[in-house]
This record gives C-alpha cells, sequence and structure tokens, in this order.
C-alpha cells in the first residue's frame, strides 16, 4: 500500500531512470494523447464499478484513474504542488 504522494515520487523516479518493463515509462513514450485516453476509458471503469459493482472494485478502478492521472501530470511537467494549488 502506498500513499498518493509515495506513488508520485515513484513514478517520478520512473520518468527520470527509465527501468526496462516499466508500463509507466511505455504509456510515458505514448504521449499525451495516448494517455488521455487512457484517462477517459478508467473513468467509465470508475463510473461503471461505482454504479454497478462492489465498494472494493470501485475502490481498486479509482486507484488506477488516480495512477494514470499521475502519469498525465508527469508528461506534462506538472507538481503535485501545481495541482495542490487549486484544491
Ligand atoms: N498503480 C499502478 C497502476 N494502476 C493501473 N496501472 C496500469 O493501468 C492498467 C489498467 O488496468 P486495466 O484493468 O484497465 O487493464 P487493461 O485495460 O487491460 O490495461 P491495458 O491493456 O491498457 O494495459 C494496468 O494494466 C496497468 O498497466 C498501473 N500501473 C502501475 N501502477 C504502479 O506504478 C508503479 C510503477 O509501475 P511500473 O512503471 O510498471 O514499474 C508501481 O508501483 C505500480 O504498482
Amino acid at each position: 500500500m502506498k500513499s498518493f504522494e509515495e506513488l508520485f515520487a515513484e513514478l517520478s523516479h520512473k520518468a527520470a531512470t527509465r527501468p526496462a518493463g516499466s508500463g509507466t515509462v511505455a504509456e510515458l513514450d505514448a504521449g499525451v494523447h495516448a494517455i488521455g485516453k487512457k484517462i477517459v476509458e478508467e473513468a467509465a471503469e470508475v463510473w461503471m464499478a461505482s454504479e454497478h459493482e462492489s465498494d472494493e472494485r470501485a475502490a481498486e478502478e479509482i486507484s488506477q484513474l488516480l495512477y494514470h492521472l499521475q502519469v498525465l501530470m508527469l508528461a506534462k511537467g506538472l507538481s503535485l504542488q501545481d495541482v495542490y494549488t487549486h484544491l
């Protein structure tokens, strides 16, 4: 288990070091357009799981959406502070 901040730190490190086999690196290389499509797909899965599946499934889909949002932040060069300032 990890926090939102811990995941962002891990993904930032992956983006900088580009280890072989990293899905994050592959997604970053795919670019903002592809990441954006993934976010829309995951958002739909969050909706469907929340309306039709268990709380655990909804939480799982939400975690995946948060992951892809963080990957998009990295692709755009946005920091956590850039986002938190709007909360
Ligand atoms: N938290 C996540 C995470 N959440 C979602 N995903 C990715 O998002 C996909 C979403 O799953 P779906 O069930 O929607 O699967 P899918 O639609 O069949 O997926 P694809 O066909 O698009 O791959 C997963 O297959 C993963 O590729 C994640 N990939 C990585 N992480 C974490 O990110 C960190 C770095 O991962 P790597 O870069 O792969 O080392 C690790 O701590 C991982 O646990």
